[in-house]
Parts: structure tokens; C-alpha cells; sequence
């Protein structure tokens, strides 16, 4: 396994969406020889610019790369790059590394690592904490979990792209963690549009509420952050709200797995979905404001 060293090695990077995109740029910016695809190959041309390579499929990236990337939607885009025609699996051999950071379920990434090592790759999970913004400074959370020397090999790139990273054991454990802190994050989302609403019906000043809490024990960047633009109706996609409900779907069957009741997430998850009946799968997931605002 190669130590990743600027110049030394070289990276792939599959899938170049919101947090794709600003994660690869850091890894350029910072010397690593970078190469890149997107289903979608037109969203790469920012980064062709700033002096990645493009590449026509993910075994071209993994064919050429010492350690590669992907930051995918969900579990079904994961387990096509992986194992479908011209994937990561098709091109994968001893010596090469594969670090998906996208966030899905333990099994698909189970089922990813057993493809990669069965084609003497080593693998990685690692999906991330933070959104676009943490994405664009380098200031991510990995929650890894692996082959551990792939961790240590990768571990220059991840601290490129982020400020700390948890190695976590065995391949499922960075997924369960992700899933848990996104379900927690969801759940204080719906609350926070609750109390946003119901701040606008009782005649208070929503702005007022946003300072409010800023100041007390329930202050958090992320209250502060969304705020603003949720009292303005406004949800521009940092993390789209389609994935949040795919987090909640997938913490909800976790839940099941382990028997444990889940009331206030499943609640939630609800408001989610109707917001993605209300289209709007592709907006922020601040948007869930408008849902609990529907009287419908
Ligand atoms: N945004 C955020 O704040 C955060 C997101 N995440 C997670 O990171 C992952 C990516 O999120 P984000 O970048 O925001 O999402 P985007 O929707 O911006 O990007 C999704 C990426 O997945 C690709 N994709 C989707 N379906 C397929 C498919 N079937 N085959 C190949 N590629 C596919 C898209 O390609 P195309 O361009 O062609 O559609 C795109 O590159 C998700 O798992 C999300 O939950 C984690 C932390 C924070
Ligand atoms: O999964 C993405 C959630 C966004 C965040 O962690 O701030």
C-alpha cells in the first residue's frame, strides 16, 4: 500500500457532486495527481481546470490510481460503481485501495468491501461529518472503518480534507455511526422548523427565536447557520434534503435490526418524505420547514 504523499501518489476521485467537487479541489490544491469521474462527466469541468484528469469510466480511474475515492448518493449508486459494467471491482488489484465516503448502510458497504478485497484491494469506509461548507475549508469528520492500513496510507489525504478523523474497527461500524449522528442532526432539524413555526403563529419574531437560542444551552452551528434562510423560505443545497431522508430511512432499519424504538426519527422521517412529495428532494434538507409549515 502506498503512503500518500503529494506527487508520490495518485488519486482517484468517483463521483463529483456538492461535497465531491470541494473535496477533490482540496486534494488538487494541496499536489496530489488527481483523477476524476462523474457519471454526469460535464460537473467535472471545474476541476479539470484546476488540473485533475477525466477519465471515461471508474475502472479507468481505478486503473490508473494508487487509492480511490467515491462520494456517491446511496446505497444503490455505490453498489453500481462498485460492481457494475467497467466499476471499481473490474480494475481493482493487490496494491490499490478503494475509500468510499459516501454515506450508506453497513451492508452495501459491506457488500462494496467484499468485492474490492475479493479483488485483492484493500478497503476503506469512510463517510464524513460535515457538509459543504467543513467540505470547502478541509474541516470533515471520517468515520472510518476497514482495512487499517489503507487508514494509515489515506490518512494525508484525510487530514487535506478534513480535521479529524475516527478509525472505528471493522467494515459497517463507520456507516452505523454516520447513520446515528445523521438521525440525531434530522430529528433536530425537524424540532428546530417546529419551533420556527410555531414561534411565527404565536406572533413572535422567528428572528428573535434564532438569537435566543444562539445565546442558551441549546446553541449549535447548525440552528445558527440555517436560521436565517429558513425564516426567509430559503433552502440554496448544501446537503440535499433527498439524502437526508435516505440517512433517516436507513437509520429506521438499523433500528429494526437492533430492536430499538425510534418514535421521534420516525416522526421525522415523515415530514422528510412529505417534503420530497412536495418536491423538495433537491433542496436543502432546511426545507423540511415547509413541510411542518403545510397545513395540508
Ligand atoms: N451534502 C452534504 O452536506 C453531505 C453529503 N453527504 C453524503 O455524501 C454523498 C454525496 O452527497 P452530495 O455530494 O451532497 O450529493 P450530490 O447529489 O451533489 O452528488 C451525488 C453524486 O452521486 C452521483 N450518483 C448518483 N447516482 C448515481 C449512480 N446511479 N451512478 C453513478 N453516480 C451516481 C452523482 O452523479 P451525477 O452528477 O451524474 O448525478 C453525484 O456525483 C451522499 O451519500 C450524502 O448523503 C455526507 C455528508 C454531507
Ligand atoms: O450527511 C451530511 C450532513 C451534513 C453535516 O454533517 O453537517
Amino acid at each position: 500500500m502506498p503512503t500518500a504523499a503529494p506527487g508520490a501518489t495518485k488519486i482517484g476521485f468517483l463521483g463529483i457532486g456538492i461535497m465531491g467537487n470541494a473535496m477533490a479541489a482540496n486534494l488538487i490544491k494541496d499536489g496530489y495527481d488527481v483523477t476524476v469521474w462523474n457519471r454526469s462527466a460535464d460537473k467535472c469541468a471545474a476541476l479539470q481546470a484546476a488540473g485533475a484528469k477525466l477519465a471515461g469510466t471508474p475502472a479507468e480511474v481505478v486503473s490508473s490510481c494508487d487509492i480511490t475515492l467515491a462520494m456517491l448518493s446511496d446505497p444503490e449508486a455505490c453498489l453500481a460503481v462498485a460492481m457494475g459494467p467497467d466499476g471499481v471491482a473490474s480494475a481493482m488489484k493487490a496494491g490499490k485501495g478503494y475509500v468510499d465516503v459516501s454515506t450508506v448502510d453497513a451492508a452495501t458497504a459491506q457488500e462494496v468491501a467484499a468485492a474490492v478485497r475479493g479483488a485483492g484491494g484493500a478497503y476503506l469506509e469512510a463517510p464524513v461529518s460535515g457538509s459543504k461548507g467543513p467540505a470547502e475549508q478541509g474541516q470533515l469528520i471520517f468515520l472510518s472503518a476497514g482495512d487499517r492500513q489503507l487508514f494509515d496510507a489515506a490518512s494525508p489525504l484525510l487530514e487535506v480534507m478534513g480535521k479529524a478523523s475516527f478509525y472505528l474497527g471493522e467494515v459497517g461500524a463507520g456507516a452505523n455511526m454516520k447513520l446515528v449522528v445523521n438521525m440525531i442532526m434530522g430529528s433536530m432539524m425537524v424540532s428546530y422548523a417546529e419551533g420556527l413555526n410555531l414561534a411565527k403563529q404565536a406572533g413572535l419574531q422567528q428572528a428573535d427565536l434564532v438569537e435566543v437560542i444562539k445565546l442558551g444551552a441549546i446553541a449549535c452551528p447548525m440552528f445558527a447557520l440555517k436560521g436565517p434562510s429558513m425564516i426567509e423560505g430559503k433552502y440554496p443545497p448544501a446537503f440535499p434534503l433527498k439524502h437526508q431522508q435516505k440517512d433517516m430511512r436507513l437509520a429506521l432499519a438499523l433500528g429494526d435490526e437492533h430492536a430499538q424504538q425510534l418514535p421521534l426519527a420516525a416522526a421525522a422521517n415523515e415530514l422528510y418524505k412529505r417534503a420530497r412529495a412536495a418536491g423538495y428532494s433537491d433542496a436543502d434538507f432546511s426545507a423540511v420547514m415547509d413541510a411542518v409549515a403545510s397545513r395540508k
